[in-house]
């Protein structure tokens, strides 16, 4: 729905089609989802060889283990894909099936798709985009200046995320429902996220010996939103003003980090924009930096990031149909 809200007004974009796997005919969008009740717009039975036929490229905005099967003959036919979902994000069947529990993608499939990390990897000319975790996304900006610029020890890095009701999806759990959820913050997955073969990836390819990281995630009584809190010890002889130039340095030119040096960030600055926002504060006393990285998680997080990647794609300008503002107040 976020995704098809921002295509719906990208100016690079003339149609949209929409499918859903559980429709036979067409249904009209306003009767299977109120809120575009003015919206005209037919959403059509999943069909691969109409959807390669009428449309120049696909988004996936599927359940895990979904696109590890029904990517199969875009890829073969050499049609764009951007998948939102963690199925392309990994390199290795066996790896995949440890985290998600799922039968994997082939590892053709899993290696020919492009990390979409959009601040740092460009997906031009790239056809497969495995577009980032939300939780993903939020930590790997915070943690990129620090491994880059070989700041900190790489075996001392900790991660605290918390993340708002709406990165669980659609379909409600016990853990999202009100009373369950409200006034209250529930750690899941200790040690077991999905995400974390992912940014392993990532950090390894910016410097090979991070072994591992320490990351654990917190579901929080709000609707959008993540907070990345990144801990980690800093190397002998590493200051404040060097982690802060290191921080100016890598993102004084990209459009949708901000890094705002000691002002450390909350959620609701980026609600509803594709920017993500990092604070850092160096204590001396314990030689401990910490990076406070907030994202929207349907944004930056997921359908944000996932347009960045189409104007990357298709070479239209990086911040097209991504120049939102916050929800205030
Ligand atoms: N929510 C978030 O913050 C983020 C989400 N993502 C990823 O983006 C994707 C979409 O997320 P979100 O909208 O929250 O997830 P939801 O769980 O709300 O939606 C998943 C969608 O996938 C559809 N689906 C399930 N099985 C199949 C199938 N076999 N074939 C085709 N479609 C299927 C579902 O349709 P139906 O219900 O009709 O079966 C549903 O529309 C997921 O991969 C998610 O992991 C990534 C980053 C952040
Ligand atoms: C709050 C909540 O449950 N968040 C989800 C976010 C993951 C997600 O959206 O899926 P991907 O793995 O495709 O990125 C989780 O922690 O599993």
């Amino acid at each position: 729905m976020v995704l098809y809200q921002l295509l719906r007004q990208h100016p690079e974009v003339d149609d949209i089609n929409l499918y859903d796997h559980k429709l036979t005919e067409n249904e009209k969008l306003s009767k299977m989802v109120p809120a575009f009740y003015a919206d005209s717009t037919e959403v059509q039975p999943y069909t691969p060889d109409a959807i390669m036929a009428d449309n120049q490229m696909v988004f996936f905005a599927t359940s895990a283990g979904v696109t590890s099967q029904l990517s199969r003959p875009y890829i073969a036919a050499g049609f764009p894909v951007i998948d939102l979902s963690g199925d392309l994000r990994l390199n290795d069947e066996d790896e995949y099936q440890r985290w998600y529990h799922k039968p994997s993608a082939s590892r053709q499939a899993m290696t020919q798709a492009h990390y979409g990390l959009a601040d740092f990897e460009s997906a031009a000319g790239k056809k497969y985009v495995a577009n980032p975790g939300c939780y993903a996304t939020a930590t790997l900006l915070g943690l990129a200046p620090l491994i880059q610029h070989d700041l900190i020890d790489l075996d001392t890095i900790i991660v605290d995320a918390k993340s708002g009701t709406s990165g669980a999806g659609k379909n409600p759990a016990q853990s999202t429902h009100f009373t369950q959820a409200n006034d209250n913050l529930q750690i899941y997955k200790p040690n077991q996220h999905q995400h974390i073969p992912e940014i392993m990836l990532e950090l390894q390819s910016w410097n090979h010996n991070v072994k591992a990281i320490q990351f654990m995630t917190t579901l929080i009584p709000i609707t959008r939103g993540i907070m990345s809190t990144i801990y980690a010890k800093v190397k002998p002889g590493v200051d404040g003003d060097q982690i802060n130039q290191a921080y100016e340095e890598t993102y004084s030119d990209k459009s949708f980090v901000n890094y705002m040096g000691e002002h450390l960030p909350d959620i609701k600055q980026v609600v509803g924009t594709n920017n993500c926002n990092i604070g850092v504060v160096y204590n001396p006393v314990t030689n401990t930096v910490m990076a406070d990285s907030v994202i929207d998680n349907l944004l930056k997080g997921a359908a944000g990031q996932a347009v960045q990647n189409f104007n990357q794609m298709f070479n239209y300008k990086e911040t097209s149909g991504l120049e939102l503002q916050t929800f205030l107040p």
